[in-house]
């Protein structure tokens, strides 16, 4: 049977998955000094730690080779910043990622950060760039004390000796997660000069250095040289709720299908059959769905089945309310990635249907239903 051996492959992901208890195990250590915080440097890969054997390379090097203890040796400067632990939780290239090392990490950052012993002052996660606007999102969406967790990647391979952006946007990270004024803004990413919180972060460019943008909120600070300034003072996403996954063990699969004039999202039912346990549409401009494919979507709904309607445009809402739409919920703000990871974490907690609509459309519906002269 076709669908056979994705079934397997979905169930040893899950078996593969994490346990609810995470360990240190930090590989580098750097020399203390008195009065500086310190930072742990949780290093998966990416082009932040690629390597190339020619300095001009931005397309064809390997991403995910060089080790956290030569990332961080090779910024001496991170040490006139901060006391620096780093721990290898993966090596791979982002696009790679599986749920597990994510959920990982944010069981690493709130050991680190936010248990009642917790000995490090801030977390520095460097990951590959083509995902990196998940795990920050998650982060962001997951961490349960005010301390920062800054994620921070590259587009240039650390070893390129003309250029490389890694070593510079490392040092920033390590800079912003050590600073004061850092704190009770959640995860933020940070990279070339400028801080853009991790809930409307994304990446804009496939190519470029400067690729990280919230273009509707905006870049919420900046670095100038090697200091850090905010343009306001601490403040949290409107639409953010927070969860705690330290029970959890694995993130339920949750699939994307990419909208496209016409699309019937064909592929809808093979993916439920194939064991998703949810799925996110990316839909043409505000999340519109075609009129061809509302039959199957409407059918899955009512057995329960949880479907978001998000905006593959990235940029702006889709919007709770939009008539012919009542079978799907409206994703708001959230780009088809980053609702696919608010859906998987809510699935994982074991929310209602109504609770993951509150979850997605709530505090944006409470906008939108705003009657002039309430309070
Ligand atoms: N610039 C990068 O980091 C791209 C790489 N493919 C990654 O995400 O790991």
């Amino acid at each position: 049977a076709p669908l056979a051996a994705p079934l397997e492959a979905r169930a040893s992901t899950l078996a593969a998955s994490s346990s609810s208890n995470v360990d240190f195990n930090i590989t580098y250590s750097s020399n203390r000094t008195e009065g500086l915080p310190t930072m742990l440097i949780l290093a998966t890969g990416g082009t932040i730690a690629g390597s190339s054997a020619s300095n001009l390379d931005s397309t064809t090097y390997q991403a995910g080779v060089v080790g956290v203890g030569q990332l961080i040796q090779a910024v001496p400067e991170l040490l006139n910043v901060s006391n620096v632990d780093g721990m290898q939780v993966s090596n791979i290239a982002s696009e790679s990622m599986p749920d597990s090392v994510v959920l990982k990490l944010t069981k690493l950052a709130n050991k680190a950060l936010c248990a009642p012993n917790a000995t490090f002052d801030g977390v520095v996660i460097t990951h590959g760039t083509d995902t990196l606007e998940e795990t920050a999102f998650t982060m962001d969406v997951t961490l349960q004390c005010d301390k920062p967790v800054v994620v921070v990647g590259a587009m240039r391979p650390s070893t390129g000796r003309l250029s490389s952006n890694s070593p510079n946007n490392l040092l920033q990270a390590v800079t912003t997660a050590s600073h004061p004024a850092s704190r009770n803004r959640g995860a933020l990413i940070v990279l070339n000069d400028r801080v853009c919180q991790a809930y409307y972060c994304e990446k804009t460019q496939a190519n470029t250095v400067d690729t990280f943008d919230s273009p509707e909120p905006g870049y919420i600070g900046a670095l100038l040289s090697d200091k850090l300034f905010y343009y306001s003072t601490a403040a949290q996403p409107t639409f953010k709720q927070t969860f705690d996954l330290s029970n959890v063990t694995a993130l339920p699969d949750v699939d994307i299908l990419y909208g496209y004039q016409g699309t019937d999202f064909g592929l809808l039912n093979a993916t439920i059959a194939d064991g998703a346990k949810g799925v996110v549409l990316a839909g043409t401009g505000a999340g519109s769905i075609p009129a061809a494919a509302l039959h199957d979507i409407d059918a899955a709904a009512a057995k329960g089945f949880p479907l978001v309607r998000s905006s593959k445009i990235n940029v702006g809402a889709a919007v709770p309310g939009d008539a012919g739409y009542d079978s799907m919920i409206a994703g708001g703000l959230l780009n088809p990635v980053k609702s696919r990871r608010l859906l998987q974490i809510l699935l994982a907690l074991n929310k209602t249907n109504d609770e993951i609509r509150d979850a997605f459309e709530g505090k944006l519906d409470s906008y939108l239903s705003y009657k002039p002269g309430s309070s």
